[in-house]
C-alpha cells in the first residue's frame, strides 16, 4: 500500500542547490533531512541549536507519526545527536520541521549548508481506548518485576 504524505517547501533552495530528502536506497528506513541554514554553523561542545529543514509535512492520519533520529555516523564519530534525543512529529502538525542538534561530544562541530543532519522515519501509531481496572486480567511470569530484575548478564 502506498501512503501519500503532503509536504511544503519552505526554503526555495530545497530541491535546487540543497537536495530534497529522499530514501537513499530501496531498503532505507529513513530519509535524511538537510540543514537549511544561511551559513555554516559551528556548534560548541554541550551546545544545542534548532536547525530548520526547509520543509513541512502534514501526515494527516492519526495512524502515522514521524520520528526524527540521529544519523549514526554523526552521532558516533562526532557526538552530534538530537537535543530531544528523538523528535516526534504529530500527524496534525503542519509547521516547519525542525531538528534540535546537540553536540554531546568534546570538540566543536561545524554543520555545513545542506548537510544531512538527521533522519526521519514514518511509523504506524495506535491510539487504543484505555480501560481502568483494579486488577489485570491475568498474572504474568514477570509480574511487577523490572528495572534489572532479571540480572545484568
Ligand atoms: O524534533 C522535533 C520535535 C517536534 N517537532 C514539532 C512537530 C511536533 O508535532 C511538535 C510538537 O512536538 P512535541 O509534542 O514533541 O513537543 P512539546 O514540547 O510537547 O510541544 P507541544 O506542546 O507543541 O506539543 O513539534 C519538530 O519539528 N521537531
Ligand atoms: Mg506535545
Amino acid at each position: 500500500m502506498t501512503i501519500q504524505v503532503e509536504y511544503k517547501i519552505l526554503d526555495k533552495r530545497l530541491g535546487n542547490e540543497i537536495e530534497m530528502p529522499h530514501y537513499g536506497t530501496p531498503g532505507s528506513a529513513g530519509l535524511d533531512l538537510r540543514a537549511c541554514i544561511d551559513e555554516a554553523m559551528t556548534i560548541e561542545p554541550g551546545q544545542t541549536v534548532l536547525i530548520p529543514t526547509g520543509m513541512a509535512i502534514h501526515l494527516d492520519d492519526p495512524g502515522l507519526a514521524a520520528m526524527l533520529l540521529p544519523r549514526s555516523g554523526l552521532g558516533h564519530k562526532h557526538g552530534m545527536v538530537l537535543g530531544n534525543l528523538v523528535g516526534l512529529i504529530d500527524s496534525d502538525y503542519q509547521g516547519p520541521l525542525m531538528v534540535s542538534m546537540w553536540n554531546r561530544g568534546s570538540a566543536a562541530y561545524t554543520v555545513e549548508i545542506g548537510e544531512r543532519i538527521a533522519q526521519m522515519v514514518i511509523v504506524p501509531v495506535l491510539q487504543p481506548v484505555f480501560t481502568e481496572v483494579s486488577e489485570f486480567g491475568e498474572a504474568t511470569q514477570r509480574g511487577q518485576s523490572g528495572f534489572g530484575s532479571t540480572g545484568s548478564r
